[in-house]
């Protein structure tokens, strides 16, 4: 990682561990990214942030905190923080939460905590969170390390279908999801990429495109004026 730097820093022992060669490890160290993942309940979120996380050892997943009952199969503290709703509002009120919102008549939010201590130690947060959070995001003092891409589906009838598919939810609750998900949909503006998730792998392919290029752009960009400036130093000596 530090070869070519330091075949510029000639300047005895000291060289491998020259001032252009720390400059450039600075520059190359990871800086955490918040990627936010939204789309119309059913579009795939779930299932795309789950392999992400199982292929790319960097992230870890924001578990969100709920007043919705958990659904089969989903576990307290894995998927979502199971709470009532006078605990969540204590949360609130200690400003616990980095955002939160009431999304189909339960309230959502993201312990702050979490988010900041894998931030600090340099690593990527995954977040599953409605338009209302990736807004509340985008927003927050955070806002540099956001990266947000929105999911649409293929059709209507096909989100349908995968929300009945699923079979985890009544079909009263499908239906007050339906009919949010061109409320959702409208948002899908606001957002920094916006994937259509017809084919699984395709989509999950064109996610990790993104995050490679985000990666280099976004990460590596502030070490960057270091490293330019202790080149700059280097040309000036030689230059003599
Ligand atoms: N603002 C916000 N939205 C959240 C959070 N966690 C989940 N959501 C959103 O709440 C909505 C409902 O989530 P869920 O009950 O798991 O249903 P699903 O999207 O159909 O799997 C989805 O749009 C989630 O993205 C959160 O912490 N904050
Ligand atoms: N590209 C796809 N093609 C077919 N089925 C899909 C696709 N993406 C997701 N699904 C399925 O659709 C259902 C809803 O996906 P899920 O990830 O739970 O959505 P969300 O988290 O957005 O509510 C799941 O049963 C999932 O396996």
């Amino acid at each position: 990682m530090t070869g070519t730097a330091d075949m510029t820093d000639t300047k005895g022992p000291r060289a491998a561990d020259g001032p252009v060669a720390r400059a450039r490890r600075g520059a190359d160290a990871r800086r955490g990214l918040l990627f936010i993942l939204s789309s119309p309940s059913g579009a795939g979120k779930s299932t795309l942030s789950r392999r992400i996380l199982a292929n790319d050892g960097a992230f870890e997943f924001s578990v969100s905190a709920t007043t919705r009952p958990p659904r089969p199969g989903e576990e307290d503290g894995r998927e979502y923080h199971f709470l009532d709703r006078a605990r969540f509002e204590a949360m609130i009120e200690a400003g616990e939460f980095l955002e939160h919102a009431e999304v189909f008549g339960n309230l959502y939010g993201t312990p702050r905590a979490p988010v900041e201590a894998a931030l600090a130690s340099g690593r990527d947060v995954i977040f599953d969170v409605d338009w209302q959070g990736g807004q509340q995001l985008r927003n927050s003092v955070l806002k540099d390390a956001v990266v947000s891409v929105f999911i649409l589906p293929p059709s209507i009838a096909e989100l349908e279908r995968r929300l009945r598919a699923r079979g985890q939810d009544s079909a009263e609750v499908i239906g007050g999801r339906m009919a949010r998900a061109m409320d959702e949909i409208s948002h899908w503006d606001a957002y920094d990429y916006v994937l259509i998730n017809d084919d699984l792998d395709r989509c999950e392919a064109e996610i990790r495109g993104i995050l490679a290029a985000e990666r280099l752009a976004r990460a590596r960009r502030p070490g960057l004026v270091g490293f330019v400036q202790a080149l700059n130093r280097e040309f000036q000596e030689r230059m003599r």
